[in-house]
């Protein structure tokens, strides 16, 4: 469960009387998640989700990641609504935290994405990108290649205690991405962490896209093989091309990728692989022991990298040669 902060009953009921928010129903830390703090609250009004914003969360950065919820729920896509207070704030702070409400979505998240869920992400993602052109704000990615080379430095000392010789695995491929790494690929606003856990479902369609707190602006095909990743592997980490063929169809359908992005694929998944190797591996030397997180292994993405630096073409992940 991701829950760092506590908040007291005297803290809840006088943060939610400054949103005019009426009786409070119910309110409990919500099981999944791991970057921040998150309860479910249920007043007079309905249901909403309080996030408290922990350690990876600039606060400068709040900013940008409600108002792009609410460009892109104006735009249809089925993103979350931040909340304004009575003074017309969508954050404020609570238990010493920067704090937000937001409204709730229903729907369920795949905990083994089908092909047809695949698929349904592919298409999302692509009206994600369309939507985000016009967006007028800004954020660089904190964790694209400078942010890694900070990661290793601070895990390469204890890595090798997870993963025999992790810390030279990393280094190598940080090494061999350097220099190679695209740089004039078409950019735009990217989620940057659409995992399965935070997209919802009801029936086969994708009611919620949550969690925007990686949200930034980086190349946008980054952003295509962060979800080949997350969404096209077996639970046993061997890929499944049947998957990646129908993410990357149903993308291609909105947003055609170009002959430079294509080619630039396989580089790219080795990118977000890293990034999330990096974060997992930061994150389970960084255990928080008096907070309710279940932290993720980083062996997973450790194997999915292997996987990329084998791959010779887009052709391998299921795109036609042309
Ligand atoms: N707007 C929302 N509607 C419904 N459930 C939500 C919403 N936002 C978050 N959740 C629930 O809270 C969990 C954690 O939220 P998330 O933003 O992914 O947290 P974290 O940033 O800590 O990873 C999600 O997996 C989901 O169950
Ligand atoms: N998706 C990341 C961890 C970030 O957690 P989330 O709950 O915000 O998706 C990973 O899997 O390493």
């Amino acid at each position: 469960m991701a829950v760092y902060t506590d908040v007291s009953d005297g803290e809840l009921q006088s943060f939610l009387e400054s949103y005019g928010m009426g009786r409070l129903i119910s309110f409990k830390g919500i099981a999944e998640g791991v970057e921040n703090s998150n309860f479910l609250v249920e007043t007079e009004k309905g249901r909403f989700i309080l996030t408290l914003y922990e350690k990876r969360v600039s606060a400068a950065d709040l900013p940008y990641f409600l108002g792009l919820m609410e460009h892109l729920a104006d735009k249809g896509l089925p993103c979350p609504l931040p909340v304004h207070d009575l003074e017309g704030k969508a954050l404020r702070e609570l238990a010493g935290r920067p704090a937000a409400l937001i409204t709730f979505l229903d729907g369920i998240s795949a905990r083994r994405p089908s092909t047809a869920q695949c698929a349904a992400l592919g298409d999302v993602l692509g009206r994600l990108h369309k939507a985000g052109a016009d967006f007028q704000m800004r954020r660089e990615n904190s964790l694209g290649p400078d942010g890694w080379a900070q990661l290793f430095e601070a895990v390469k000392m204890e890595a090798n205690g997870i993963i025999p010789d992790l810390a030279d695995e990393l280094e190598d491929e940080l090494d061999a991405l350097s220099g190679k790494w695209p740089e004039d690929l078409p950019e735009g606003v990217i989620h940057a962490d659409l995992f399965p856990d935070n997209v919802l479902f009801l029936d086969s369609k994708v009611s919620g896209l949550i969690d925007f707190y990686f949200a930034c602006n980086d190349q946008l095909a980054y952003d295509v093989v962060i979800c080949l990743n997350a969404w096209c592997f077996e639970p046993d980490v061997s890929f499944n091309v049947t998957k990646s063929r129908a993410l990357l169809e149903a993308y291609q359908a909105v947003r055609p990728l170009s002959a430079a992005e294509r080619e630039a694929l396989p580089i790219l998944a080795r990118g977000a692989a890293l990034r999330f190797l990096l974060t997992r591996t930061y994150d389970w030397l960084n255990r928080d022991a008096g907070a309710l997180v279940q932290p993720k292994k980083p062996d997973e993405y450790l194997r999915k990298l292997r996987f990329h630096r084998q791959v010779r073409s887009a052709s391998d992940y299921g795109l036609d040669e042309s």
